[in-house]
């Protein structure tokens, strides 16, 4: 249920997360929350704890200290079967697809259709042939090997995976790393249009700045093992911070973002 008008709902919630390996502290005190509906981009340096952050949330790593609800449930309780409930209700997407190379594109997006227990098997197998073809893959797809499709092919076949129970939230992992310019457009547009339609609230972790530009709606910067700010872009342009003035104003944002001439908005429209 959303809040009053005007109150975004809070879908994911992180209250003083720690996460370290040995002496190597990622994360300390880290907080952040993602509204329902919205694209949030996640950026930093590399090492800055990116991934762990949506290992963490997703469940894949457990933190050394802190509190994350993702749609109300406590997922560090040590209640598995709440914890269990949200695996229908999200869907994380790897860099590299993370597709079983042994099941064709099709059988892929069944795995997580085999959750639903009695489901007719040509059922399963039509609903997957729905995701593929709903993340712009040609319907003869299904029937290929993941090492028969390019990169961008693999990264939708993996959306697909992802989007197979109707997610509410939607992880992903560098979607449009390694895409050319203009695969990697496309992926974006796609998620934009898939969240918009569906509704979905995406977790972006991304080093695109075009990414960035076109398709997200806020973004949070990791930095300094926690999130440093979290805004608008227009907002990052204003942060007197060496990295992340760095990153947005350096030569690609300003190619990116037109902040450089008069009339640059440096967000998106
Ligand atoms: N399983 C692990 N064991 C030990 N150290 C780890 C493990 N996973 C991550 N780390 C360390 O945690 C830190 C953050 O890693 P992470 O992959 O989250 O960074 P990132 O921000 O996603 O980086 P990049 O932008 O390069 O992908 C790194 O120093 C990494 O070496």
């Amino acid at each position: 249920m959303s809040g009053p008008a005007d109150t975004p709902e809070v879908v994911i919630r992180v209250r003083g997360l720690q996460n370290r390996f040995g002496r190597n502290i990622v994360h300390e005190g880290l907080d952040l929350d993602v509204y329902r509906g919205e694209i949030l981009g996640i950026v930093g340096g590399s090492g800055t704890g990116k991934s762990v952050l949506l290992r963490s949330i997703t469940g894949l790593q457990r933190p050394d200290a802190g509190r994350i609800e993702v749609l109300g449930v406590d997922i560090l309780s040590g209640d598995e079967r709440a914890r269990a409930t949200l695996d229908e209700r999200w869907g994380v997407m790897f860099q590299d697809g993370a597709l079983f190379s042994s099941l064709t594109v099709r059988e892929n997006v069944e795995v997580p259709l085999r959750a639903i227990e009695g489901l007719d098997p040509r059922i399963r197998s039509q609903l997957a042939d729905l995701k593929i073809s709903m993340v712009g893959l040609p319907y003869l797809a299904g029937d290929s090997y993941p090492a028969e499709l390019s990169g961008g092919m693999r990264k939708r076949a993996g959306l697909a995976r992802a989007l197979a129970l109707d997610p509410e939230i939607v992880f992903l992992d560098e979607p449009t790393a390694g895409l050319d310019p203009i695969g990697a457009a496309a992926f974006d547009t796609l998620i934009r249009g898939l969240s918009r339609s569906m509704g979905l609230t995406v977790f972006l972790v991304t080093h695109d700045l075009d990414t960035l530009h076109a398709i997200c709606d806020r973004v949070a910067v990791l930095a300094e093992r926690r999130v440093l700010v979290e805004g608008g872009l227009r907002d990052m342009l204003a942060v007197d911070h060496p990295w992340v003035h760095e990153y947005f104003h350096g030569p690609r944002a300003r190619a990116v973002f037109d902040v450089a001439s008069p009339g640059g908005t440096g967000t998106k429209e």
